[in-house]
């Protein structure tokens, strides 16, 4: 097999790239219909796996997990994961043969060998579908021709999917259908019934294709969605300490501060993130955000570059094949951290406080989410598509640090992903080394110690403009008026 994208000639490239359409609410009228009394098969109960099995259950959908042999034999945390939570297990004999539609949602690592085991055993017209685009474009997956290929996307790790159900909502979610695997012509169907399935249609749904998914998911995953965060959370967490800060008041700073002031973000953009600052620290958040832009975007060009052309996949791969020991050692290496080996204080930080104190957290939000959009626009990802996998899944992947810190998050992203993040961490750590060299507590741990709390009101004019003409914002403003069913998260 070798790298789908890489065979297509550029016009197609670009074509599939730019494939990114906002699906109106009235195209998912036959809401779960078109999957109706069909068998749903999982197979992997992971991350995503459960999640979106208990959101398919829940909307009326018949869903089972054929789980490899071992898993069951031994009882493994998937196999306690679907019978503590009431579904039928099988082997792929047992559940294959008879289901309809079988949901890939193991690891990417293990999708050639799963699909070509459980390929033989599909019946006739049965649909195959993925949660990343990886198997089919980084790898060529080629799949029996007489299978639907369908993609379902949720824009968010496994835990949210099923968090923003619960509390409902949804979150945005990219549908495909595999062009080469369209036999009966029902993929757009099962997609959109998919998608409702799992709560995707409240928050927004994008009919994409396979290429265009897993060149943004990647990019997102890499650099502000799980990269910047952990970088962020090391780099910051090490500044206070050194500072004089009290250690619990520092891991307690950061490991909640992401979801509070990225919760502002969800809300209303990188601008209202900013207006929750005073006026002298928004001015100040701004600057910071504007050297880290200048830095950190040779490494967002890199990282964009290297996932198009495939080079991410090939040097990931070449991990895979090697026991994943760059995988392993850096996710080793995360563990001893200082932040993650420091528990949160018993300290009382007040939601103002956040943001107060957490100026550069602010920054590094603020720069990441948009470096992350201007680098996805310019390698041709649509505004929809960079902005759900920049601005709306940061403060999802931010819940995910506040439970459990850099070991929820990348227990929870898949494996792809967190080997992204630690391929940013390490590339970025030394990139910021100089920047943080003149950071203080005035912006991260204490706050500006303000005597004087004017400012000049043609850069206070100047900032406000700035903030609120950058894309993202535009694009954001039209998404999230269609999230009318969005929840605050406490
Ligand atoms: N994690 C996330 O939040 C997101 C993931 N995705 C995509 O969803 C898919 C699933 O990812 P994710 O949920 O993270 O996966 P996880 O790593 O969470 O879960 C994978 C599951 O697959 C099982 N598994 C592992 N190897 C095999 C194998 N060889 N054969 C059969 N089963 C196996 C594991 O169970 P056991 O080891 O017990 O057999 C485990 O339950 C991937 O394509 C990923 O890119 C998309 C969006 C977000
Ligand atoms: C959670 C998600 O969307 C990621 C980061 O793309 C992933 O886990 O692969
Ligand atoms: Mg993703
Ligand atoms: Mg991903």
């Amino acid at each position: 097999m070798a790298n789908y994208f890489n065979t297509l000639p550029l016009r197609e490239q670009l074509e599939q790239l730019g494939k990114c359409r906002f699906m109106d609410s009235s195209e998912f009228a036959d809401g779960v219909d078109a999957l109706k009394g069909k068998k749903m098969v999982v197979i992997g109960c992971g991350a995503q796996g459960l999640n979106q099995g208990l959101n398919l259950r829940d909307s009326g959908l018949d869903v089972s997990y054929a789980l490899r042999p071992e898993a069951i034999a031994q009882k493994r945390q998937s196999w306690k994961n679907a019978t503590e939570n009431g579904f039928v297990v099988g082997t792929y004999e047992d559940l294959i043969p008879t289901a309809d539609v079988v949901l890939n949602l193991t690891p990417d690592k293990q999708h050639t060998p799963v699909v070509k085991a459980v390929m033989p055993l599909m019946k006739e017209g049965a649909c195959l579908s993925y949660s990343h685009g990886f198997n089919i474009v980084e790898e060529g997956m080629q799949i029996r021709e007489d299978l639907t290929v369908i993609m379902v996307a949720p824009k968010c790790p496994g835990s949210e999917v099923r968090a923003e159900y619960v509390r409902g909502f949804g979150v945005p979610t990219l549908i495909a259908v595999h062009e080469d695997n369209d036999p009966k012509g029902e993929g757009l169907a099962l997609a959109k019934a998919y998608a409702v399935g799992t709560g995707g249609h409240k928050a927004g749904v994008l009919m994409s294709s396979f290429i265009a998914e897993v060149k943004s998911d990647l990019m997102g995953e890499q650099t502000i969605l799980c990269g910047m965060l952990q970088t962020g959370s090391i780099l910051c967490f090490d500044k206070m300490v050194e500072e004089g800060i009290d250690a619990g008041y520092a891991s307690k700073l950061i490991q909640y501060g992401w979801e509070t002031v990225t919760e502002a973000l969800k809300y209303g953009g990188v601008t209202n993130m900013l207006d929750r600052l005073s006026n002298p620290a928004k001015i100040k958040a701004f600057d910071l955000s504007e050297e880290l832009k200048v830095i950190m975007r040779p490494l967002y060009n890199k990282h964009q570059d290297d996932i198009i052309n495939g080079t991410f996949s090939r040097v990931m791969m070449e991990d895979w094949a090697n026991d994943d020991k760059n995988l392993l050692g850096w996710r080793a290496e995360t563990a001893e951290t200082n932040f993650e080996k420091t528990p949160a204080g018993d300290v009382e930080i007040s939601e103002q406080e956040f943001f107060d104190n957490g100026i550069l957290m602010v920054a590094m939000v603020k720069a990441g989410v948009e470096l992350a959009f201007e680098t996805m626009t310019a390698a041709g990802i649509i505004a929809e598509s960079a902005y759900y996998e920049s601005l709306h899944e940061t403060p999802l992947i931010a819940n995910t640090i506040a439970r459990k810190k850099l070991y929820e998050m990348n227990a929870t992203i898949s494996d792809t992903a967190e080997y992204g993040c630690y391929l940013y961490n390490h590339a970025c750590l030394p990139l910021l080394g100089d920047f943080m060299k003149d950071i203080k507590t005035d912006v991260i741990g204490k706050g500006l110690d303000l005597e004087d709390t004017g400012v000049d009101n043609a850069r206070l004019i100047e900032v406000n403009e700035a903030l609120r003409s950058h894309p993202v914002e535009a694009i954001g403003g039209i998404l999230r008026g269609h999230m009318a069913d969005m929840k605050k998260i406490v």
